[in-house]
């Protein structure tokens, strides 16, 4: 079984124009609403390649019943969040014009009975489940949260992937993630300098498996990614051609890709190649990647 937990998980308000300009009124060409939240977006797209989870987290207010209504009416997936007592799941906007703006909701305070909560339902994950912990943690929880799981879960078996930044995803690295997923400024913002070519990455990302990380993928947005697997391969690719509509979610559909391909295969290029499929098929469409598109992708990645 696969189990995502999306701490702050939200309604994606996607809006394009040809112009931002700040201090004036803005009119828009195209809105939507989306559920998203890194993790539910993994759950989204395991779902569109086939693959079931179930979809965990805090919800609040009615923004978390629409994110809950999205995922089960329209994305057909299984959720099991826990609902906080007060407050609403945050609205993030994501502005798309002659350059992309993101405006990310700080998140609704969760109380320490929630966090107990989420750690019993985790309790029954066994040896063979993967958990996928990804986003942000709203700023009222301490950021040795996902380590704190790791932790609880390390001696059980389960198997972890962690796409976070920062401290949130080092102190993890010591109970052995199955999968990290730096893109190469989170990957900077690590080690506290910039990170530009393919061996600066991958000397870097060599510290952090090192350090206990299993396999670590470092997406590099349009110029593809680079793979080191626990077995010592090092692989890059380029990113298929196309073009850009939309790249919010795109690192979470890669994580989902990798699952997906390496759960069907259990082989490493696979995963990688299912990985930049996917990542690319949601950054070449509003919505997030599905098994058509990923598929005619994958043709067009060579290791
Ligand atoms: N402009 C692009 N053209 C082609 N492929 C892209 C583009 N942007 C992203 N991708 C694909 O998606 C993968 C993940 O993208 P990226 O590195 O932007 O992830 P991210 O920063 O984690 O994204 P996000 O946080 O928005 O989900 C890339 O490795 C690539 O395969
Ligand atoms: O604020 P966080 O948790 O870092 O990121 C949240 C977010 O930007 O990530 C997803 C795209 O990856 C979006 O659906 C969502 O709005």
């Amino acid at each position: 079984m696969i189990y995502t937990v999306t701490f702050n998980p939200s309604l994606d308000y996607i809006v394009r124009l040809d112009a931002f300009k700040t201090g004036a009124i803005n009119r828009l060409k195209y809105e939507k609403i989306l559920c998203g939240g890194k993790a539910i977006n993994v759950s989204i797209v395991l779902k569109n390649l086939g693959v079931s989870s179930i979809a965990s987290g805090f919800t609040v207010g009615f923004t978390g019943m629409e994110i809950k209504r999205q995922l089960k009416d329209v994305f057909n997936c299984s959720c099991d969040f826990i609902e906080l007592p007060q407050g609403n799941s945050r609205i993030n906007v994501k502005i798309k014009a002659d350059s992309e703006t993101e405006l990310n909701g700080q998140g609704p305070n969760i109380p320490q009975e929630a966090i107990e909560a989420l750690f019993q339902k985790l309790d029954g994950l066994k040896k063979g489940d993967f958990l996928v912990l990804a986003g942000s943690i709203p700023n009222t929880l301490p950021n040795d949260i996902y380590e704190r799981i790791l932790k609880r879960l390390y001696p059980k078996g389960v198997s972890f992937v962690v796409d976070a930044e920062g401290k949130l995803l080092l102190n993890v690295l010591e109970y052995k993630p199955f999968l990290i997923k730096p893109n190469n400024h989170e990957l900077s913002g690590m080690f506290g300098k910039t990170l530009k070519t393919a061996p600066e990455l991958i000397e870097h990302a060599k510290i952090l498996q090192r350090r206990g990380a299993r396999n670590v993928l470092i997406s590099r947005g349009g110029d593809g990614a680079i793979l080191i697997t626990e077995k010592g391969d090092c692989m890059t690719a380029p990113a298929p051609k196309g073009k850009l509509i939309n790249s919010v979610g795109a690192g979470d559909s890669m994580v989902a890709g990798f699952l997906a391909g390496y759960l069907s295969s259990g082989d490493y290029k696979t995963a990688f190649r299912t990985g930049i499929a996917a990542g690319s098929a949601s950054a070449f469409s509003d919505n997030l990647a599905v098994s058509k598109d990923v598929n005619s992708l994958m043709e067009q990645i060579i290791l």
